[in-house]
C-alpha cells in the first residue's frame, strides 16, 4: 500500500526560529510560507534530495496541532506522510481492518494540491500517519 516517504513533519512553536534553524544553521532550501486554513496550519517545506521536512505552525483557533504543542512546548516530530497510489482504496482497506481515519473520513486537499488523509496515532505505534495520493 505504501510508497515513498513524502515528508516528515515537525510541529514548531516559533516559525521564525524554525526557518532560521533549517535555512541558516542547517543550510537547507526552504519553500515560502503557506497558510492552509482548511488544515489549521501554516507550513514551510524544507526540500532535501530524497524527501521533504514540513515545518508546521498553528493557524487560527482550533488548530489540530495546538494540543500537541501544549504538551511539547519546544515542538517535536508530528507525523510521517507516505505516498499511496489510490487514497480511497487505501482508506477502505484500512477501515476494513479496523484502523481509524481522522476527521470525517473524506480526503482533503493537502499542501501539494493532492488528496490527503490522517490515521490515528494510537492505531500505528504511536505515530500519526498522513497518506497522500500522488
Ligand atoms: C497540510 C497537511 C499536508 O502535509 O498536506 C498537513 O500535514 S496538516 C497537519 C495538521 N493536521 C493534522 O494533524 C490532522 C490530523 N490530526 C488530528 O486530527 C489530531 O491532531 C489528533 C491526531 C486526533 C490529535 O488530536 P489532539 O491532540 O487534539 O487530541 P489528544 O490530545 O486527545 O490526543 C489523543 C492522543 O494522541 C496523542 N497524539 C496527538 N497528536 C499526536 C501526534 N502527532 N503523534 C503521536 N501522538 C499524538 C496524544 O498524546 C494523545 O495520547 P494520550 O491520550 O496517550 O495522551
Ligand atoms: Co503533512
Amino acid at each position: 500500500m505504501l510508497g515513498r516517504v513524502n515528508h516528515i513533519a515537525i510541529a514548531v512553536p516559533d516559525l521564525d526560529v524554525a526557518e532560521k534553524s533549517y535555512g541558516e544553521t542547517l543550510g537547507a532550501k526552504l519553500s515560502p510560507r503557506q497558510d492552509l486554513p482548511e488544515h489549521g496550519v501554516t507550513v514551510v517545506f524544507v526540500t532535501l534530495p530524497n524527501t521533504k521536512v514540513e515545518l508546521l505552525y498553528p493557524l487560527g483557533a482550533g488548530s489540530p496541532i495546538q494540543s500537541f504543542l501544549d504538551k511539547n512546548p519546544n515542538g517535536g516530530m508530528h507525523h510521517i506522510c507516505y505516498e499511496v497510489d489510490d487514497i480511497l482504496v487505501a482508506r477502505d482497506k484500512l477501515l476494513a481492518g479496523g484502523a481509524r481515519i481522522l476527521g470525517d473520513g473524506a480526503p482533503k486537499i493537502g499542501a501539494h494540491g493532492k488528496p490527503v488523509l490522517f490515521l490515528h496515532p494510537k492505531d500505528f505505534l504511536g505515530t500519526l500517519i498522513e497518506l497522500e495520493q500522488v
